[in-house]
């Protein structure tokens, strides 16, 4: 396979804009299970996970998975609400991307439906922290605000961080407003990129919180 991943060719067929939803996604992951069972649980998440949709490769540190954002999604929660089944303390960390340039679109894997093949007990107490990178948007600060109020409207933000935004909530909850605030700033930037951390069954507690019902700052 050639993918061109440096030669500047732009996935969305040379528009310098934004290009709808068909343009490829992916995010590249990594689950931490604190427990001595942690090979365990990602292998068992793994193969518990419809992957079929998604172009995927794991490694010795991470997991990739590329395809339509919606699968990409999919998949990513399917993984983690299969690790955080263990009752384990899991910490989930990856970089979501769309429209990475040379990324390309013709992959087989773009030709599958938005149809999600992964249904996972989401129900976990999760905490999360989010950031957005529009790649190339001068408006980038009002679409990270946009993803704030997307939070907001969902019901899952819990404040600012440096570097960051908290979502505390189910890992549906969580995961629903990663993928509604990517779709979103993605309408507006050919190129994003998004991190998130999630954690669920930690021992320790939440940070305090504001009368707003926002984590305090520290
Ligand atoms: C999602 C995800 N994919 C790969 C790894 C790397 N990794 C660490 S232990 C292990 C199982 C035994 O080899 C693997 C694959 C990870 N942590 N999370």
């Amino acid at each position: 396979m050639t993918e061109n991943l440096h030669s500047g060719i732009d996935a969305c067929g040379g528009s310098a804009g934004a290009c709808g939803t068909s343009r490829i996604a992916g995010c590249r992951f990594s689950i931490y299970p604190m427990s001595g069972r942690f090979a365990e649980i990602i292998e068992e998440a793994l193969k518990r996970t419809n992957t079929s949709k998604v172009w995927m490769f794991t490694d010795d540190v991470s997991t990739c998975v590329r395809g339509r954002m919606s699968q990409v999604f999919d998949v990513a929660q399917s993984m983690f609400a299969h690790a955080a089944e263990s009752g384990e303390h899991v910490v989930f960390s990856g970089t979501f991307s769309i429209g990475c340039p040379g990324d390309s679109s013709g992959d087989a894997y773009m030709s599958e439906d938005d149809v999600r093949l992964n249904d996972a007990p989401s129900g976990v107490d999760t905490s999360a922290q989010f950031a957005l990178y529009p790649m190339n948007a001068p408006g980038y600060m009002g679409m990270i605000a946009e993803a704030v109020r997307t939070a907001q409207t969902l019901g899952t933000f819990s404040g600012s961080v440096h570097y960051a935004s908290r979502l505390d909530g189910t890992a549906g909850d969580v995961f629903r407003t990663l993928e509604q605030a990517f779709a979103n700033a993605a309408e507006e930037t050919s190129h994003l990129v998004m991190t998130a951390t999630l954690s669920c069954n930690s021992p320790s507690p939440k940070p305090a919180r504001n009368q707003a019902g926002e984590a305090q700052i520290r």
